[in-house]
């Protein structure tokens, strides 16, 4: 369905609308679970793992529209996904969701959606939608979905208009774990599935702020036995597991709202000198904690070919992304040094401390899904550890 002004349905089987805070609205077709869902509207350019997407907790008061037109082909499965419960608010797709094609699926898309409570929206062209927001910056929207096709534009507006965007939103604590979890879980491979650590190289600590299961297996890949904490977790209570690493996840929001608790421990965690290492939303925050500052983003990153260049080596490595924050490189103290930054818009994209065992990233090297050049630094993570363990 194209996009229209006027209010009135353009044919009489729209059963959703997208609802844009500066009045525009797409018309479409709905699937999953009916009502009406609220949320920063951003895009998705990656080609698979539409899955893992909608599972990522990072995308917590976000509708995602896909900009890859088939969505829903390989159907979905249990075994696809970052979390147990999708913190997205809803998606945008072009084409109807068809049947599943692929031995792995174990449930239609819209049944799978339908059974999260998620909110979907097809028949949209996705190519107009995603070039507006390219131009008026990730907008407020509302998804709503009726079969009887009868849609209150105004209340729907309104709606939208009050919402008030992720800016200086704190989402982490509220899709973290609230328990500790202790975390043995190794990668997927097409033999065996999913498998578990066998040969224990070390302990490490990672601290939930919405943090995707692939991460934590790529941890025990490495050989790191994994205790899992809260978001809110304090200093003590992490250094009571006597971790001999600390990890920090991604996760939603705005990085400068989730300060509040986050900071304070974070600065004790610097402090310690053990090795540490954070991921997009433990990147920013690590940046915080370290007196930078992080500023929100035009239109964001989120796709699965984002190309990133590793200062140090000079070497391109193609990512997956998810963000909508960044950190400003001119804000960091002297004994923070950039590693890494974008090639689509050299913003910065990984720090390390010179004078401590610390290191972040923006981009996220678990992939699910993407590419996985940058699994290197779990890599590099464990051979920090290694060092401090023996020094
Ligand atoms: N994937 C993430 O950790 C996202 C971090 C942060 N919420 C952002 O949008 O920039």
């Amino acid at each position: 369905m194209t996009e229209s002004t006027k209010a009135v349905p353009p044919s009489p089987d729209i059963t959703a609308v997208l609802v844009l805070a500066d009045g525009t609205l797409f018309w479409g077709y709905g699937f999953g679970r009916e009502g009406d869902t609220v949320g920063e509207v951003c895009f998705n350019t990656s080609i698979t793992g539409y899955q893992e997407i909608l599972t990522d907790p990072s995308y917590a008061g976000q509708i995602i529209t896909f900009t890859f037109p088939h969505i829903g082909n390989v159907g979905a499965n249990i075994e696809d996904t970052e979390t147990r419960t999708p913190a997205a608010r809803g998606l945008v797709v072009r084409e109807d969701v068809t049947e599943p094609s692929s031995y792995r699926s174990t449930s239609h898309l819209c049944d799978w959606a339908e059974s999260m409570n998620l909110i979907g929206i097809s028949g949209i062209d996705t190519r107009k939608l995603t070039r507006h927001i390219r131009a008026v910056g990730a907008p407020t929207g509302v998804i709503a979905y009726n079969k009887d096709g009868v849609f209150d534009i105004p209340s729907l507006l309104a709606k939208a208009t009050a919402w008030p965007g992720l800016k200086g939103m704190d989402l982490a604590k509220d899709v973290s774990r609230t328990q500790i979890e202790k975390w043995d879980g190794t990668r997927w491979t097409i033999a065996d599935g999913y498998g578990s650590l066998t040969n224990i190289r070390a302990h490490v600590v990672a601290v939930d702020y919405g943090a995707k299961d692939n991460i934590l297996r790529c941890l025990a890949e490495t050989g790191a036995a994994v205790t899992v904490v809260p978001a809110t977790a304090s200093f003590e209570e992490i250094m009571a597991h006597k971790p001999d690493g600390i990890f920090l996840s991604n996760g939603p929001g705005d990085p400068a709202a989730t300060g509040e608790y986050a900071l304070p421990v974070l600065k004790d965690l610097i402090n310690t000198g053990l090795p540490i290492f954070g991921i997009c939303l433990g990147h920013q925050l690590l940046a915080l904690a370290f007196g930078g500052k992080t500023y929100k983003m035009k239109q964001g990153h989120r796709g699965a070919n984002h190309p990133v260049q590793d200062l140090r080596s000079g070497k391109v490595e193609i990512t997956s992304m998810n963000h909508g924050f960044s950190v400003d490189g001119d804000s960091l103290p002297k004994n923070v040094k950039i590693s890494h930054i974008s090639l689509f818009d050299k913003t910065v994209c990984g720090i390390e401390c010179t004078d401590k065992p610390i290191f972040s990233v923006q981009q996220h090297p678990e992939a699910s899904p993407g590419p996985q050049d940058s699994f290197y630094l779990f890599e590099q993570f464990m051979d920090m550890i290694v060092k401090s363990k023996a020094a």
